[in-house]
């Protein structure tokens, strides 16, 4: 597999931040985003204000308003957002070629995957699922990151990390693709849990109790759809859902916050509220879960708050009212 060139599809935090990653590693990296201004700011000046303020972008970085041919091509849009850009780049582009899905999120209405909707929408493409602890501020500005990069062949996955390794970005390869995807999601139900428990107030100990029984959530969620447990001990588990639901740099963390301080899901949007993916996530997980039957209450509770069905407090005294069960 030629892995020279890479097309990074979508110009937000993450998929500049994956440009860079890229660039820095030697690659050549095309950068695709839709608003022209954005792309000839990047082509001219190597900044992207909106999204990485004045962090300086590497010159093997070109951008582009339309995805060209590359060796390897990395999708970095919101998640409700991938089908649509997967079905914006010429369907030839994608035959046999590594796609990387980055967004952490399910679908809604479909409940779908990232790799579901690559296999929906390029069959023939080779899909590969990278998640981890990784804030794009970061990861641009080259501070010292780990994550999970998930392929279904042990030999392309190692080679494909290695063509994106670098002295500050080390991708790990696994072959849980669905472990790896799910907790992507699912961390951002929680983070919006955690966010709320500080925004209300209620301590830090409640806040690592809730990491903990999201984390035994998790493995019983991903375990369901057809992922291994064992996934939730490295970087794209117990990694980002630490980093996720403990730090208020993590936009859906701020989300939570806004909500146990008592704003609406609509107050905090109409505020200006950055991408929150767990926002959209969490009703099609509560959906999986009772499809699949799985016990969830964390995610339940997320999504009463959400759909404004409870209130924080209600929500918080259900669960402390659950009842008592040995710990598993
Ligand atoms: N930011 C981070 O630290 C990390 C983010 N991620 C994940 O990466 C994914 C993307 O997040 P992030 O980059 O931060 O989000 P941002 O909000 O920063 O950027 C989203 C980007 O997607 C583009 N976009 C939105 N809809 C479409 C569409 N229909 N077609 C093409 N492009 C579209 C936006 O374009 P426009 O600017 O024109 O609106 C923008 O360039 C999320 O799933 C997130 O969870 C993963 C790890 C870290
Ligand atoms: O996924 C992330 C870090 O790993 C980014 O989290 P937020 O989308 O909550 O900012």
């Amino acid at each position: 597999m030629l892995l020279e060139t890479v097309s990074v599809i979508g110009g937000g935090a993450w998929g500049t931040a994956l440009a860079q990653a890229a660039a820095m590693a030697g690659r050549s990296v095309s950068l695709v985003a839709r608003d022209a201004a954005q792309v000839n700011e990047i082509n001219t000046s190597h900044t992207n204000a909106r999204y990485l303020g004045s962090q300086e972008l590497h010159h093997n970085i070109t951008a582009s308003t339309e995805a060209g041919p590359a060796d390897i091509i990395i999708l970095a849009v919101p998640a409700q957002a991938s089908r649509a850009a997967l079905g914006a780049i010429p369907p030839d582009l994608l035959v046999g070629k590594p796609v990387i899905l980055s967004a952490k999120g399910l679908e809604t209405g479909t409940l779908d995957r990232q790799s579901e909707i690559l296999f929906d929408m390029a069959p023939e493409a080779i899909p590969f699922v990278l998640s981890g602890p990784s804030f794009a501020a970061d990861v641009a500005a080259g501070r010292p990151t780990a994550v999970t990069l998930a392929g279904d062949d042990a030999t392309q996955t190692s080679a494909l990390a290695l063509a994106l390794a670098g002295p500050s970005f080390r991708p790990y390869a696994a072959d849980d693709r669905i472990g790896v995807e799910v907790a992507g999601a699912l961390k951002n139900v929680y983070a919006l849990a955690c966010g709320a428990v500080e925004g209300a107030d209620l301590g830090a100990s409640a806040r690592s109790a809730l990491i903990a029984r999201a984390y035994a959530e998790m493995a019983r969620m991903v375990t369901a759809m057809g992922g291994s447990a064992t996934t939730l001990t490295g970087l794209a588990g117990l990694g980002d859902l630490t980093l996720t639901c403990t730090s208020v740099q993590s936009r859906n963390y701020q989300f939570g916050m806004a909500l146990g301080r008592g704003q609406t899901v609509e107050e905090i949007i109409a505020g200006g509220a950055k991408l929150a993916e767990g926002v959209a996530t969490t009703p099609v997980a509560d959906a999986l879960a009772k499809s699949l039957g799985v016990d969830a209450p964390l995610v339940h509770a997320v999504e009463a708050v959400l759909s404004g069905n409870a209130d924080i407090a209600t929500v918080v005294a259900g669960l402390m009212s659950r009842p008592l069960k040995r710990e598993d």
